[in-house]
């Protein structure tokens, strides 16, 4: 084995921990002659404290790859390597360990909605294995803060119904960023909020990363937020097609 072969969850030859390794990654929907193949060939390489943005058009396949990533979807053909664990084949227990491992802030915001804002973050520690075992007091003070960071602090009690949509997906990031997840997939993550809230959120993307290391991929059409990004990849027809 190489240097470049170095698998995801080990160190690489520049010394940094390698969290998502794919190689030759193909996916179609659809099967026999009415298959469509929407990723071709994709190879990507994702470092502890890097993050990614992800381009490209409408329906080039960047929802697909990232719920690839987080072993939403299985995954057909090629190899995907993330936090150690090959997905290609992986059984349940294997994509249940990883998706508790990862943090995730899609666009249906999927809140509990008989949970509060404060419950709902709670919900995101209770089952990170890094919180295992922890007190109920503790995770409280910890979705609190959270929800202090995304601007939320006078709203930790209100229910999703009471919160308007920015709200809502403010509520999202902060249960998937309190876990501090060694790995965030987030799609279209500021699509919902103004400007400022949009800035503060991927500040503290780039905090995850700098003081957890974090591997962090984000979707986005977002501009004004392309600057957070270590690298900036574009998927054209299913095709990685730039890498900057
Ligand atoms: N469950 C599915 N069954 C069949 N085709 C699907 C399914 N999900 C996505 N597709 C198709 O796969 C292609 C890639 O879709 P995907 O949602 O990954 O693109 P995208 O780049 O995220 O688009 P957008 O920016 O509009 O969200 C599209 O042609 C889409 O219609």
């Amino acid at each position: 084995m190489g240097p470049l072969d170095t698998a995801a969850g080990s160190p690489d030859h520049t010394g940094r921990e390698l969290r998502i390794k794919v190689q030759h990654l193909n996916h179609w929907f659809g099967e026999g002659d009415t298959a469509k193949q929407v990723l071709t060939d994709i190879n990507l390489s994702v470092h502890a404290g890097e993050i990614v943005i992800l381009t490209g058009p409408s329906g080039s396949g960047k929802t697909t790859l990232l719920t690839m990533l987080g072993g939403l979807r299985a995954a057909q053909s090629g190899s995907l390597r993330v936090l150690g664990e090959e997905l290609l084949e992986a059984d349940n227990t294997t994509l249940t360990r990883l998706r508790r491992q990862a943090g995730f802030i899609f666009q249906a915001h999927n809140l509990l909605p008989y949970l509060t804002a404060l419950e709902n973050v709670r919900f995101g520690l209770e089952v990170s294995p890094v919180w295992l075992g922890q007190g109920r007091l503790a995770m409280d003070d910890c979705a609190a803060a959270m929800l202090g960071h995304v601007g939320l602090g006078e709203r930790v009690h209100y229910y999703p119904e009471k919160l308007s949509g920015g709200q809502k997906q403010r509520v999202a990031i902060a249960r998937a960023l309190a876990p501090s997840p060694r790995l965030l997939l987030a799609d279209e993550p500021t699509a919902a909020l103004d400007k400022t809230s949009g800035r503060d959120v991927v500040d503290l993307f780039r905090q995850l990363a700098d003081s957890h290391g974090a591997a962090i991929v984000m979707v986005t059409h977002d501009n004004k937020i392309l600057d957070i990004a270590d690298r900036v990849v574009n998927l054209e027809d299913g095709r990685l097609v730039a890498s900057a």
